[in-house]
């Protein structure tokens, strides 16, 4: 299967060029997604000042937009710098953290949504649920309370609504573009218990991005290696804090054959 191959030249490729990704993005994860982003070969940068977030996004191969721990200024920061990023052309990829959780982030993840139709959405199954749905669906905070499984209809709607590439996470990841779908049956449990996992997997997105300009590939390829490099960890984790090293290491270490090998898709 060609698959396999083509996720391997993206990392080969991210290796060599280490795109610039402009993050903006919550002030839990911004280590974390970093430092991920720095062991697959990319070169992250977070900035949310509005005064320099379009010379940020010029600069970038790719524009995260995360709304983990929002307020209105920076707000204005997202939608200055997508509004660039779509200008010259440069993917956007938006996760919606906590959307239905609150009133305030259901209207901005909604609002975003339609403004700007980020390239990826990535976001667990309640957060793609909520932000597909009517106002009614609630989730719990920034944690899923519904499997993947249940969400993979509504992944399709928003993808066909927009136009765009939707990505639900969880056992099994759901790439979705259009009529097309990808599933991913790699990963182990624990990730879930490590906090910035999935704005991790949201920043992937946006390495590949950077690097394919088949969105939908480029997406198969983050959710991937996230799942590759989480089992590789698990099989050395005791616990979610040596999970986290672990997978940092995965991630750094990995090799064509862990993805010919390993990849469940
Ligand atoms: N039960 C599970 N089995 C395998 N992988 C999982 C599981 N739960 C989460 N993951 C993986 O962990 C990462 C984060 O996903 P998720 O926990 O759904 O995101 P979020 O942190 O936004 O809620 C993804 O790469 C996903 O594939
Ligand atoms: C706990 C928390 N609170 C606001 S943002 C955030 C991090 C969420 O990260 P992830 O969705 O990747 O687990
Ligand atoms: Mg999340």
């Amino acid at each position: 299967m060609k698959t396999y191959a083509n996720i391997w030249q993206d990392i080969v490729r991210i290796r060599e060029k280490k795109p610039l990704i402009h993050n903006i993005t919550n002030m839990v994860v911004m280590n974390a997604t970093a430092n991920a982003l720095l062991a697959l070969g990319a070169s992250p940068v977070m900035a949310h000042a509005p005064e320099e977030v379009e010379d940020m996004t010029g600069i970038a191969g790719a524009l995260v937009i995360n709304m983990g721990t929002l307020d209105a200024r920076w707000v204005t920061s997202m939608k200055k710098a997508a509004l660039h990023a779509k200008k010259l052309g440069k993917p956007v990829v938006f996760d919606p953290v906590g959307v239905g959780a609150t009133a305030y982030r259901t209207q901005v993840a909604k609002a975003f949504l339609e403004e700007f139709a980020p390239d990826i959405v990535r976001g667990n199954a309640s957060e793609i649920m909520a932000l597909a749905g009517a106002n009614g669906l609630t989730t719990k905070g920034v944690d899923s309370s519904h499997t993947a499984e249940a969400a993979h209809e509504a992944a399709k709607e928003l993808s066909e609504g927009h136009g765009i590439v939707v990505v639900v996470s969880g056992s099994t990841d759901y790439i979705v573009y259009k009529e097309k779908i990808a599933q991913i049956r790699n990963g182990m449990p624990m990730m879930a218990q490590v906090t910035g996992m999935g704005c991790t997997a949201t920043a992937l997105c946006a390495a590949f991005a950077a690097v394919n300009p088949d969105y939908f590939e480029a997406a198969v390829g983050a959710m991937g290696v996230m799942g590759i490099s989480g089992e590789n960890a698990g099989k050395l984790a005791s616990g979610p804090g040596s999970l986290y090293v672990h997978f940092l290491d995965s991630l750094y270490q990995l090799e064509e054959k862990d993805i010919l090998k390993g990849l469940k898709i």
